[in-house]
């Protein structure tokens, strides 16, 4: 797409080339992209994920990642996006959670979601942890509709992901200035952020705002960490 195209206009052309790809192409490149996130160094360092449960049909698929995380004991969190506009990420416990506990998000119809509580083995109700509170992600994988090998991102134009960047930034920042007199450097750190994509949601260009974040690297089965394979 040429330099000068809208954001809405790129949007249009990206959902056009996601309908065309075929569901053994989709789970091909899924499986692809997973397998490269998982060997990542920053995925296998990381205690805390953050990941998405994928549109079916629509998006590449993150079941496998999702599956290898929770073997790997990774504590996974999910996206839920709130009444107010407002995404947060809440814990999840496995796929058995998933499949038994989701919900669907009333507004955006085709997101499965994580409801607030959960109940354990003895059917108590325990509050699920939010990353907003706890702070912990190392990793964050991250959906969008089309993404440069530069790290920028064009997602479906409703800003949950920069509006949580900024939120989580700016409770890192709270900390630091509660607890700077007593530490030197923070323990707690911005999470890594990679972008995840078919090979037909990698562009040329992605126009950009002030709020829109960089992501750390791009992959997707044509790249790896932004270069050609
Ligand atoms: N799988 C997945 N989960 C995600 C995102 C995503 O891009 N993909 N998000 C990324 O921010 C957040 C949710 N934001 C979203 C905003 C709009 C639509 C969407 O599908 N819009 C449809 C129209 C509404 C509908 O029919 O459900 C569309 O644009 O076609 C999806 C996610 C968090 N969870
Ligand atoms: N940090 C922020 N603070 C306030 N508004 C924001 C912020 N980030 C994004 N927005 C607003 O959200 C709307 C959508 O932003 P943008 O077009 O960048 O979405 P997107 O990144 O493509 O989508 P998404 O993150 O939902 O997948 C814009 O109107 C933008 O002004």
């Amino acid at each position: 797409m040429a330099l000068g195209t809208t954001k809405s206009e790129l949007r249009t052309y990206l959902r056009g080339l996601l309908r065309k790809i075929s569901p053994e192409q989709r789970k091909r490149e899924s499986f692809d992209v997973c397998s490269q996130l998982l060997q990542m160094k920053e995925y296998k360092s990381a205690k805390a994920v953050g990941a998405f449960l994928s549109i079916p049909g629509q998006e590449i698929d993150t079941e496998p990642f999702l599956i290898q995380c929770f073997k790997d004991q990774k504590k996974i969190y999910l996206p839920k996006c709130l009444a107010d506009g407002d995404m947060i990420f809440l814990e999840t416990y496995g796929m058995d959670d998933v499949n038994k506990n989701f919900q669907f998000n009333k507004q955006f119809k085709k997101l499965k979601e994580p409801p607030f509580d959960f109940e354990d083995v003895t059917r108590q109700k325990i509050k699920r942890k939010s990353a907003l509170d706890c702070l912990d992600l190392d990793l964050m994988v991250i959906p969008g509709l089309g993404f440069t090998t530069t790290g920028l991102r064009i997602g479906y134009g409703v800003g949950h992901y920069d509006r949580f960047f900024q939120k989580y930034k700016q409770k890192l920042t709270e900390i630091d200035e509660k607890e700077s007199p007593t530490r030197e450097t923070s323990k707690i750190t911005f999470p890594f952020l990679v972008g995840i994509g078919l090979s037909c949601q990698i562009v040329e260009h992605v126009p950009t705002e002030k709020h829109d974040h960089r992501l750390g690297c791009i992959i997707s089965p044509k790249l790896t960490n932004g270069e050609e394979k």
